[in-house]
């Protein structure tokens, strides 16, 4: 596994619910032609499949809560094997999560050469989030879970940059501005890659 993706470029893409990380994702997609792996669109894909494991994770999903890190780290593992053959690159969205899901996965599958820190202002995120729960239909765009994922953005997920800060990869990308303007400091990241 490590040596089938050991040219590729892992990217973590991280930041708070409704910060903007799928968005800009689509756009990397677009322009670089990454492979994007949203852990939770790979969850919610599970879900819809209506599995028994499906239904314990929409159940946590619903509370805000994390899923276990062995489940959220063999979807995305097996989502990249199936592109290792082909892909340039990966964006992995949503995780890490805590510091933990970081560990393990560098010991799984590869250490990452950027993290892509999306920031925006608590009150931005809460306002996007209800927004995008009027069309969304996802479980947890209501305000009570939306409370709950913040909190567990700022106790659990923020150490994750403190973590990887120290690596020099981070590149902090403020997410308060328009789309496209966001996805011009993000290109300037990815560019900078070797
Ligand atoms: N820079 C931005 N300015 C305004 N709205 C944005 C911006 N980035 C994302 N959004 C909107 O905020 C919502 C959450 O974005 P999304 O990409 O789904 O975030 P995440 O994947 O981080 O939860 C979406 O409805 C999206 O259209
Ligand atoms: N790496 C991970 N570890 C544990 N649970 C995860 C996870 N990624 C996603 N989940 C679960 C818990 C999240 O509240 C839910 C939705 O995740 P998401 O789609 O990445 O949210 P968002 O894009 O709004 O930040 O799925
Ligand atoms: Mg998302």
């Amino acid at each position: 596994m490590a040596d089938k993706i050991k040219d590729a470029k892992i990217i973590f893409v991280v930041g708070g619910p409704g910060s903007g990380k799928g968005t800009q994702c689509e756009k990397v997609v677009a322009k670089y032609g990454y492979t994007h792996l949203s852990s939770g669109d790979l969850l919610r894909a599970e879900v819809a499949s209506g599995s028994e494991r499906g239904k314990t994770l929409q159940a946590i999903m619903q509370k805000g809560e994390l899923v276990p890190l062995d489940t959220v780290l063999d979807m995305i593992k097996d989502a990249m094997i199936a592109k290792a053959d082909v892909s340039k690159g990966f964006l992995i969205d949503g995780y890490p999560r805590e510091v933990k899901q970081g560990e393990e996965f560098e010991k799984k599958i590869g250490a990452p050469c950027l993290l892509l820190y999306i920031d925006a202002k608590g009150e931005t995120m809460v306002k996007r989030l209800m927004k995008r729960g009027e069309t969304s239909g996802r479980a947890d765009d209501n305000e009570e879970t939306i409370k709950k994922r913040l909190d567990l953005y700022y106790k659990a997920t923020e150490p994750v940059i403190a973590f990887y800060s120290s690596r020099g990869i981070v590149r902090k990308i403020d997410s308060e501005l328009p789309v496209d303007e966001v996805f011009g400091h993000v290109a300037k990241a990815i560019d900078g890659l070797k």
